[in-house]
């Protein structure tokens, strides 16, 4: 018999009970509660009080890397995945024994990554943070303390996560300094400069899995796995560096939680790791660890084949259908991918990778970007990449509708080339 989570219980279904057409959603905190029954909160291109008015002149909005693609998923799984949290629920500020972190959810993600066998954690330190986001400049500031004099040099290679950037010349110390594309650096520079690279593998945006471009004794690498899980890539081999990356946005597709944590090998550049985030957030939500430890004990259901097994077919069928629509086109070209052995699936798998790289090969297409958005395609412009304009990203993870409504609207363009 309910006692005290009974009133939350109701709140919670008398909410999710509003199905807004299947083209939005009501949340508890969504618009209009405060007066009493929240309203629905459209996705893009709907709209109307149970959002089932279709917006015709409506842009396919393919910019972010939202992960909505696997709501359903939860939806289907809506008693196993939901959480109730007390109004007591952990109000310190440490969790267990002194720590910022969850005793229980260090011991399932390492549980994770044994289970999935894409990454080494034993022997590994684990730091959690607000979002992988926040362990991007936390592992920067860790690996630039050296004797140097000279600040040590952030690159990627090109195409890169424009975040590498971004925040690098953002947090602007005088240990580091952001130079660019690793491969230009590295033919203009000797092997006595400190670097820090960071190597996205598989890449965003292009999908390829990736190894470190600078070698050499004063060479750092922070490997950055947000999407090394069968949803996106085959799993070639167990991945085993000093610092790798990860998130729940990318994993189970809640951006929301903000949830990330990195695997550490050195206990020196941990420490370091630890200090700064300790002093930018005090650690991660408490909340936010309670839920990621709900949902990833989903995800081991059944050693991972239910989530990755419904992340692979939706992505692989979106790619299908994208692929074949660019097949017609002389105009627009996709990057080259291969299907490739996956040590999860345990077979050669054909590819399903998280976004498009989009390449416009008309001498006059100069900007891609502008090109698709003549055609109502809202995409991410490749100099967000540091890479030419001649090149766009195109999301591929967002919710059913916008993949449908971005394939409907592609398909138009390709179309006006045969005229
Ligand atoms: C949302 C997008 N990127 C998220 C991302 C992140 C950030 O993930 P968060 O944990 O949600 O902060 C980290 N690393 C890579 C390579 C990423 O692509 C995007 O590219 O649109």
């Amino acid at each position: 018999r309910l006692t005290w989570t009974r009133q939350a219980a109701l709140e919670a279904e008398a909410v999710a009970s509003l199905s807004c057409s299947g083209h939005g959603r009501a949340f508890l905190d969504g618009i209009g509660s405060s007066q009493g029954e929240p309203a629905c909160e459209c996705y893009a291109c709907y709209a109307g009080s149970d959002c089932s008015e279709l917006l015709p002149d409506c842009p396919a909005d393919a910019d972010s890397g939202d992960p909505l693609f696997l709501e359903p998923f939860w939806m289907q799984r809506a008693e196993r995945s939901a959480v109730v949290v007390s109004g007591w629920h952990r109000m310190s500020y440490v969790v267990t024994k002194g720590t910022l972190l969850s005793i229980e959810l260090e011991k399932l993600i390492r549980k994770l990554h044994s289970v999935i066998g894409n990454a080494n954690a034993t022997g590994k330190f684990i730091l959690f943070g607000d979002g992988s986001t926040q362990l991007i400049n936390t592992a920067v500031h860790a690996l630039s303390h050296n004797n140097s004099s000279s600040p040590t040099s952030v690159v990627a290679a090109v195409p890169y996560y424009g975040a590498y950037e971004a925040q690098t010349n953002l947090f602007n110390s005088e240990d580091y300094e952001w130079k660019g594309d690793a491969f230009q650096w590295k033919n203009t520079s000797d092997s006595s400069v400190n670097s820090i690279e960071f190597v996205t593998s598989p890449n965003n945006p292009d999908g390829q899995l990736r190894r470190p471009v600078i070698q050499g004794p004063l060479a750092k690498a922070i490997h950055d796995h947000a999407y090394y899980w069968p949803h996106f890539t085959a799993i070639p081999s167990m991945v085993d560096e000093d610092i790798m990356l990860f998130t729940l946005s990318k994993i189970t597709g809640h951006a929301g939680t903000r949830f990330g944590w990195a695997l550490i090998k050195d206990e020196e550049v941990y420490n370091s790791m630890k200090y700064y985030a300790t002093l930018n957030t005090v650690g991660s939500s408490h909340e936010s660890q309670l839920r990621a430890l709900k949902l990833l004990k989903v995800v081991l259901q059944g050693r991972g084949s239910d989530i990755f097994q419904f992340a692979f077919t939706t992505l692989s069928d979106r790619w299908r259908k994208l692929s074949s629509s660019f097949s017609l086109s002389r105009r627009i070209s996709l990057q080259k991918t291969a299907p490739q052995y996956c040590t999860y699936f345990q077979r050669i798998r054909e590819p399903s990778p998280g976004y498009a790289w989009l390449k416009c090969e008309m001498e006059e297409d100069e900007d891609c970007e502008r090109v698709l958005r003549g055609a109502g395609i809202i995409s991410s412009p490749g100099s967000s990449f540091g890479a030419p304009n001649r090149y766009t990203r195109l999301s591929l993870i967002k919710s059913q509708d916008d993949f449908d409504w971005l394939l409907h609207r592609i398909n138009a363009l390709v179309a006006q080339e045969a005229i």
